[in-house]
Order: C-alpha cells, then sequence, then structure tokens
C-alpha cells in the first residue's frame, strides 16, 4: 500500500505515531528510545520508523516544513495506513515574553494566517484544535514528570522569514504563544477524518528576547518534549 511519498505497507506504521519536522529529529528518537526498530520509510529521506516503548508498538517519522508538507504526510498516515493517533513533536518561536528557550507548549489550538481550511468550503473561520483526550493524557504525563507546560493557542504560519516587522506583536495581544509552521493542518487532517492529533513544541527561539537555540540543539536536546510524547502510545 504504498503512496507517492511513503514506501511501507499497512500495518508497518503503528497506529500512534510521533511527526517532527525534521527526519533527522525522527532518526535520533527512534535511536534513542525505542527497541526493535525498523525503518519503514526513506521516500525522499523523510525517515520513518516504528518501534517499541515500553513495549508499546509506536512509530516516529519526520515530515518537512510546511502546512503542504505535513498535509500530504498525514493524511497518507491517516487514509493509507491507518494511523490513529498522530502527535507533531516540534520547535516553535516564542511570542510570549513569559516563555524561556526549552519551555514546552501544548497547542490546545491553532490559528494560522494559512488557506489550508478553503478546501471544506466552510461557510466561516474553523478553529482548529487538539483532540482532548490526547491533550489531557499529555497534561497528565508532564505533571507525572514533574515538566511544567503551557497549553494554549499557537500560531501555524506560512512565513518563516516575515517582511512585516513584529506582526508577532498582534498575534501576541490575541494570546498566542508561539509560532511554527504545520499544527493548523494536522488538526484538520485529523478532525475531518475523525482521528487524534496533538501539537507539542519546545520553544528554540524567542521573538521577544531575540535568543535562539542551534540546529544540533533542535535534532537532538529537545528531549523532554519527545518523553511526553512518547508515554501517549
Ligand atoms: O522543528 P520542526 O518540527 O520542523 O518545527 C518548526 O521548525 C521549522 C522551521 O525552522 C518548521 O517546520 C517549524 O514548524
Ligand atoms: O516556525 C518557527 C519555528 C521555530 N521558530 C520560529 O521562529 N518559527
Amino acid at each position: 500500500m504504498s503512496t507517492p511519498h511513503i514506501n511501507a505497507k499497512k500495518g508497518d506504521i503503528a497506529e500512534t505515531i510521533l511527526l517532527p519536522g525534521d527526519p533527522l529529529r525522527a532518526k535520533f528518537i527512534a535511536e534513542t528510545y525505542l527497541e526493535d526498530v525498523v525503518r519503514f520509510n526513506e521516500v525522499r529521506n523523510m525517515f520513518g520508523y516504528t518501534g517499541t516503548y515500553k513495549g508499546k508498538k509506536i512509530s516516529v517519522m519526520g515530515t518537512g516544513m510546511g502546512v503542504p508538507s505535513i498535509g500530504i504526510y498525514s493524511y497518507e498516515l491517516i487514509h493509507e495506513f491507518g494511523v490513529k493517533n498522530l502527535i507533531r513533536i516540534g520547535s516553535c518561536g516564542a511570542y510570549n515574553k513569559d516563555l524561556e528557550l526549552y519551555d514546552i507548549i501544548l497547542g490546545m489550538g491553532a490559528s494560522t494566517n494559512s488557506n489550508f481550511a478553503n478546501q471544506y468550503n466552510l461557510p466561516g473561520t474553523f478553529s482548529a484544535i487538539a483532540s482532548w483526550d490526547l491533550l489531557y493524557k499529555a497534561k497528565k504525563v508532564a505533571e507525572e514528570k514533574k515538566i511544567d507546560v503551557k497549553v494554549g493557542n499557537i500560531l501555524t504560519s506560512d512565513v518563516f522569514y516575515n517582511d512585516t516587522p513584529n506582526v508577532y506583536e498582534k498575534w501576541e495581544k490575541m494570546g498566542i504563544l508561539a509560532v511554527e509552521m504545520e499544527a493548523y493542518a494536522l488538526y484538520c487532517n485529523a478532525v475531518a477524518a475523525g482521528v487524534n492529533a496533538l501539537t507539542i513544541l519546545t520553544v528554540s527561539d524567542s521573538l521577544v528576547k531575540k535568543m535562539e537555540t542551534t540546529a544540533t540543539e533542535r535534532e537532538k536536546s529537545f528531549t523532554q518534549m519527545m518523553e511526553i510524547a512518547l508515554e501517549l502510545a
């Protein structure tokens, strides 16, 4: 049951999958946390792995950057491979002044400047929200692990390098905690198919404080977010 983008058979991919944007973050998670790992995808170097974590089957795969990319992968995972729980684990830029590097956010909802939801021909604006079950579980896991998490609205942006200076201040005024580039599409695809999705983010940089982590840190050091997500299988 291969697709143009995923060279795997149904059954090769677990019902629960972690989805970092970076395929090398997927490789790191598979190598660091999973047992009995099999790589099920390498098309376009978008590595995907299935293994077990504490005895439970779980997969992890990169999604690439941006709404179109995660739109493709999440749609195929849901509709061709029967995936039921899709947990994005991404980096984000803080809009809120109280957020520090490495803080963790659970994306209860995603706002956007993307037109992804136009395809549904809705007579209004669609609010994309996380699965309550996954959100609730992730919050409980974080509490058990004594990891502080912020829960709230995030922005899924089509633009990384924005030509309009300080546009983040308008979103911050509306309670947006941080910006990333995929959650809105993931939530749309999940809810339209009746499956579950959640986005967990680690603050990789702050637009307010003008601080940032390195590429290697983004690949390998956001382990608290990974460890929360792994418990959701
Ligand atoms: O770290 P990932 O998961 O890729 O997430 C964020 O990082 C990328 C931009 O650097 C975008 O994909 C954004 O959503
Ligand atoms: O989309 C993103 C991700 C991380 N940091 C940002 O500033 N934007």
